[in-house]
């Protein structure tokens, strides 16, 4: 039995923060100790251009984020850890489906309509200022899934919607050429992964400039978590824990008996900058076995680059095979081989006969296009040699055992004889090959 296959890319666009940390990171490195599952990990740096056009940050934040993979535990030996633009099976199955996908589904990605939103209600034209890099998004997303047929694709509620158009993506291409290439992904979205406010209370976010990097030298990481927002309660006062940004991401780290504890203290009255103390000591035990190396790794940067080099090889063991079959299945084929090809092609997609049992005790056939249209369904019959002999009359005479059978025969809506006979023809063409 094949393994599931969990498939997750992180955009190098920014310095990782505790929100990813614990939101995504975390959980990831956990979930990828698991023996049964697969894992992918790669760094989108393809998609780091769609909303970053400052080389330095690209590259900074590249480093950055396969370093704190690393430094967090992620073991690279049984994961597949890479980078998006290392495999060049990426973007050529991004035009792949580019050509599968309608302009329309495209037109109703959340990401785009938010951009033409926002240019409608200040009176722009609709597209101004969208990039046809942002419009793609999705298609290249649907590839970097779809290469290595992920089962599973872990991600943040915003995402769901890609996930949905890379299974449209998938089934079109199988369904177009003709056979299994794709096997439809499903969105993973954890509800129990709590969301962490930033400095400000709003979530923390790289966009809202309000994050704590998960590498902030201690004495920053201090600083920072100072600067964490409050009230204005006295020591003494007792404090809310609902809407106290610092107790959520104390929840973040902590355990529940800590949680509990840190509670007790809220209702007591504990002083902010104390409170705060406790939060930095809680967060600091947990980030400070990694930092070193962290540190080391961003110190060595041609490390970083063998470990991602040596994941792009294992990736592309799976990637170039799949994306030759790919190129066979379009018609990018090599031509001295082209006859053999179009054979193979034409058998993938043919329809089929079915013969099954129903629960009414009797037995049935149906004709169903490559395309899983419906072209003839039998009535019932009692036993499943008058099926078989039915068939067989129609795959010897065509259209005139059509003609003779039509009372064994349901009528189907949309389906009429031309249709079926052209099935019937391409199955005795195939046949005599
Ligand atoms: N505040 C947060 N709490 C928990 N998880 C988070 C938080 N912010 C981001 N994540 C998770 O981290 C991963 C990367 O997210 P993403 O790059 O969108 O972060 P971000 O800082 O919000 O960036 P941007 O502002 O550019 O959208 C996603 O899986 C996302 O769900
Ligand atoms: N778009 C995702 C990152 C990403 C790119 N390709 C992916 C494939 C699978 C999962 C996530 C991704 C994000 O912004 O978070």
């Amino acid at each position: 039995m094949s393994t599931t296959r969990f498939l997750t890319g992180i955009t190098p666009s920014g310095t990782p923060h505790l929100g990813n940390y614990a939101g995504m990171m975390r959980p990831a490195i956990e979930a990828s100790r698991d023996k049964n599952v697969e894992n992918f990990y790669f760094l989108a740096d393809y998609h780091a251009l769609i909303k970053c056009q400052d080389p330095e940050r690209v590259q900074r934040s590249t480093i950055e984020i396969a370093a704190s993979w690393l430094a967090a535990g992620l073991d690279p030996e049984h994961v597949t850890f890479y980078r998006q633009s290392d495999i060049p099976e990426i973007p050529e199955l991004t035009w792949f489906l580019t050509c599968v996908t309608g302009k329309g589904l495209l037109n109703r990605a959340h990401a785009y309509k938010a951009a033409v939103d926002k240019n409608n209600a200040s009176g722009s034209e609709p597209d101004d200022g969208v990039t046809a890099g942002l419009f793609m998004y999705p298609v290249l997303m649907g590839a970097d899934i779809l290469i290595f047929n992920a089962n599973k694709v872990p991600v943040g509620r915003d995402q769901v919607q890609h996930l949905e158009m890379a299974r449209d993506m998938a089934s079109s291409f199988n369904h177009i050429y003709g056979g299994e290439y794709f096997t439809l992904p499903e969105a993973v979205v954890e509800e129990s992964v709590a969301t962490l406010p930033g400095l400000d209370g709003r979530k923390m976010s790289k966009s809202y400039n309000n994050t704590i990097p998960l590498f902030a030298p201690r004495e920053q990481l201090r600083k920072l978590i100072n600067s964490i927002t409050t009230d204005s309660r006295a020591p003494g006062e007792a404090k809310e824990v609902e809407g106290s940004a610092l107790f959520q991401i104390y929840q973040g780290f902590a355990s529940e008996e800590e949680s509990a504890a840190l509670r007790q203290q809220y209702a007591e009255g504990i002083a902010w900058g104390d409170a705060k103390q406790i939060l930095f000591e809680r967060i600091d035990r947990e980030i400070a076995p990694m930092r070193e190396r962290y540190e080391y790794l961003i110190a060595h940067p041609a490390e970083l680059e063998e470990i991602l080099q040596a994941g792009a090889i294992k990736a592309r063991k799976l990637a170039t095979p799949l994306l030759q079959q790919l190129r066979g299945a379009v018609g990018i084929r090599n031509l001295a081989q082209a006859s053999k090809a179009k054979t193979k092609a034409a058998k993938t997609a043919l329809p089929q006969f079915k013969q099954y049992r129903e629960s009414d005790g009797q037995f049935y056939f149906k004709l169903v296009a490559a395309d899983g249209q419906l072209l003839l369904q039998s009535l019932g019959f009692t036993a499943p040699k008058e099926a078989g002999q039915n068939i067989a009359r129609l795959q010897r005479d065509g259209a005139t055992a059509l003609a003779a059978i039509k009372p064994c025969l349901q009528t189907l809506d949309g389906v009429n004889d031309d249709l079926v006979i052209q099935a019937l023809e391409q199955l005795r063409e195939a046949a005599e090959q």
